[in-house]
């Protein structure tokens, strides 16, 4: 063994604690769309939430899919527009929102866990009333009238509430839950749902000890570009006033922010295209990304 191959032993010792920290405790992670990438990636990605279910911890998958349903919208031949980070949805996008999201995204995360060793099941939101939603509304000022106005931003909902009783039961059983981010109305209408919004709703109602949100950058970056490690509230809701956190970013913070007010006792961003971000953020002391703390 040469003086940088890193020591099993070692590795394992250290994690010890961590491991005794979270055994038996609920870990929500939310897989976005851009952290898939590769096959590869997926597969390294199954690998980490099996692995968390064979040490005794209990992972429960909230994904993405947001290049995925772009990719598909590109072949439709279809425009999306966002605002706020959030896709504008009409009906006939929701159809393909849910076909992509419901259906191959979700099926591929799970198969990746359950071809790693562990079973997964997937569900939609949609499955066992998991997560009730209403339709959501953004209000924006317009800079030239200061005039608040109502955005429509279609069939997006937010979740309303979470009825954990389908996952409490697979958990149970020793499966991991994936979860695609589409919700369900009282009057049975379907919502499309950012996914880290999701991904709060049930780590919050579920009292989950962490929530890991897996990006595509290193976590939240400041003005300069460099990673910031840990903000506090304010400090996230002053970089949203500012600007320099925007777009896809805002969702993220957001449900941070949420998670942790709901009693969820860490909310990290991260990358997860890093091999073992997971492992990483979870075993060891240095963790990864950005930390939002009360
Ligand atoms: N301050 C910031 N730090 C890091 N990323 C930011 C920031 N502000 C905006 N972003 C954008 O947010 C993106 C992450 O959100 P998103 O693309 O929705 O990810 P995902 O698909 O994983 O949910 C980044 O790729 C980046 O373009
Ligand atoms: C309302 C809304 O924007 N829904 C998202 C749902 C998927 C998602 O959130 O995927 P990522 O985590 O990969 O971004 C969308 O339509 O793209």
């Amino acid at each position: 063994m040469t003086d940088d191959t890193p020591d099993p032993m070692k590795i394992l010792a250290g994690a010890l604690p961590f491991l005794k920290r979270y055994d038996d405790q609920i870990v929500v992670v939310k897989y976005g769309g851009h952290a898939m990438g590769e096959e590869e990636t997926a597969l390294r990605f199954g690998r980490d939430i099996a692995l968390l279910e064979q040490v005794g911890v209990n992972p429960v998958v909230v994904h993405g899919g947001g290049p995925q349903i772009n990719a598909m919208l590109k072949r439709l031949n279809v425009q999306s527009t966002f605002v706020q980070g959030l896709r504008v949805t009409d009906e006939a996008m929701l159809d393909v929102v849910e076909m992509v999201l419901a259906g191959p995204v979700n099926k591929q995360v799970a198969e990746a866990i359950t071809r790693a060793g562990a079973l997964a099941v997937g569900i939609s939101g949609k499955d066992g009333g998991l997560v009730r939603a209403r339709k959501l509304t953004r209000k924006v000022r317009d800079p030239g009238s200061n005039l608040e106005q109502v955005l429509d931003l279609g069939y997006v909902g937010e979740p309303e509430s979470v009825d954990t009783k389908v996952l409490k039961l697979l958990i149970g059983a020793d499966i991991v839950p994936v979860v695609a981010p589409v919700g369900i109305g009282a009057n049975g209408q379907t919502y499309n749902i950012n996914a880290d919004t999701v991904a709060g709703a049930i780590a919050g109602a579920l009292g989950a000890e962490r929530l890991l949100m897996l990006t595509d950058v290193r976590g939240v970056l400041g003005p300069d570009g460099r990673l910031i490690p840990e903000m506090t509230v304010a400090e996230v809701r002053a970089g949203i006033e500012a600007g320099w956190i925007s777009g896809g970013m805002i969702p993220k913070v957001e449900t941070c922010i949420y998670a942790i007010e709901k009693g969820v006792k860490g909310a990290v961003i991260l990358d997860g295209r890093v091999p073992h971000a997971v492992l990483h953020e979870l075993f060891t002391d240095g963790g990864a990304g950005t930390l939002i703390k009360p």
